[in-house]
């Protein structure tokens, strides 16, 4: 059997906390013969203190030949100062376009047992599946121009740019369109074509790629504000949302919070099937950031970085029982009331990182 390659790139703040707890899981994973082989490198803050780069090429290279990135987190106050071109968070981004992963996949569910605990009614989420895929190598986030300009009055003009080509839009409303077919077969595309170019392609693309290859699948339109609005109000309304880089950042921010905490939200970025292998280009994620506020102390909610890797299990590997057992695992352990800081509500046990993610652990291999 070949060896799974994962590399593993825990960043800056609570990421190496909560990827210590997939580490617990990996090795767990390996003495039952799972042949995943492990490496390791730095990106984001850490990278740059030690060589100046958010990523270096080594590591740059050993993503690329890996058949699956875990990603952390990356940021911190401590390097709010940095050039622009080289701060945590182009770490990330060099890794999105240079891996071309333009499907990003971020699945907003409720687990039973949080659904009373959340700052929203809870008729409103209980039971609540939904997925957001968002463009992730286009957009506002890499167009150009993108500079600030001294204008020479005093003033300055900061410039960013929304480009989408037409084969970028149809290629991730292709992928919603597939997803959708596997759920509940309906897909909301949202932009803003009221007032931006870009959404008026945006909107035209997803209609027409739908017409051409997908029209068994239901597709509705919404403007992104309204959506983000429709999304506190009656998120079940939805299954497949399909929305660009900038609004696919900010929606599934808001979708988190459905979910109870942005500590609970996993993703996947995924690249086009390799047209020999069919493999596809792979990096993992928590949708939250590096958590400055609480790192370092132990109490970081790992559950969205141990969801990213079931679906690295499910997505990378095909290994579609373990995700299962992973999944459930969680949804066990919340079931028994253990809690992290930002889901905690009355009456649950509260506990830190590793206690959440021995408890995890102690469930998956239990199952
Ligand atoms: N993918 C990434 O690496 C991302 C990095 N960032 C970076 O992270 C840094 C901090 O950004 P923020 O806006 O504060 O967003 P954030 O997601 O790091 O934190 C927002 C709030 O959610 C809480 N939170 C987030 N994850 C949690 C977890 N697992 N358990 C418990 N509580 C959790 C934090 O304590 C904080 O109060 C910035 O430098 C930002 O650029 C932000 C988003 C994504
Ligand atoms: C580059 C990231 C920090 C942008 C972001 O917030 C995200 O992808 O969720
Ligand atoms: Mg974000």
């Amino acid at each position: 059997m070949a060896a799974k390659k994962l590399f593993l790139l825990p960043g800056d703040g609570i990421g190496p906390e909560a990827m210590a707890e997939v580490k617990k899981l990996i090795a767990v994973m390996n003495k039952a013969g799972a042949g995943f082989e492990t490496d390791e490198g730095l990106v984001g803050g850490s990278a740059y203190d030690a060589h100046g780069q958010a990523i270096s090429e080594a590591d740059m290279e050993k993503a690329l030949a890996a058949d699956a990135v875990l990603f952390g987190a990356v940021g911190g106050p401590k390097w709010d100062a940095v050039p622009y071109e080289v701060r945590p968070e182009a770490g990330l981004l060099r890794l999105r376009k240079d891996l071309e992963l333009f499907a990003n996949l971020r699945p907003a569910i409720c687990y039973p047992a949080l659904a009373a605990s959340s700052s929203l009614k809870q008729e409103v989420i209980e039971g609540l599946d939904i997925l957001i895929v968002r463009e992730l190598t286009g957009g506002v986030y890499f167009g150009e121009p993108k500079q600030i300009i001294d204008l020479g009055n005093g003033q300055k003009r900061g410039i960013d740019t929304q480009v989408y080509d037409t084969f970028e839009i149809e290629r991730i409303a292709g992928v919603a369109f597939e997803l959708a077919r596997t759920r509940n077969n309906h897909v909301t595309s949202m932009e803003k074509r009221n007032v931006m170019k870009s959404g008026v392609l945006w909107n035209e693309v997803v209609t027409a790629t739908h017409k051409a290859k997908y029209s068994d699948v239901k597709l509705d339109h919404m403007l992104a504000d309204a959506g983000g609005m429709q999304l506190v109000r009656w998120p079940k309304q939805f299954d497949v949302i399909v929305c660009d880089n900038l609004f696919g950042d900010m929606l599934s921010d808001v979708a988190a919070m459905l979910t109870g905490s942005l500590g609970m939200l996993p993703s996947a970025s995924l690249g086009a099937p390799d047209a020999k292998t069919g493999k596809r280009k792979a990096l993992y994620e928590p949708v939250h950031g590096s958590a400055p506020d609480i790192a370092g102390k132990g109490i970081a909610n790992p559950i969205a970085m141990i969801a990213s890797f079931a679906m690295c299990l499910r997505y990378s590997f095909n290994m579609v029982v373990e995700a299962d057992r992973l999944e459930k695992a969680i949804s066990a352990v919340l079931d028994e009331g253990y809690r992290t800081g930002d889901i905690m509500s009355e009456g649950m046990k509260q506990v830190g990182t590793a206690e959440m993610g021995d408890a995890i652990m102690a469930k998956y291999r239990a199952a």
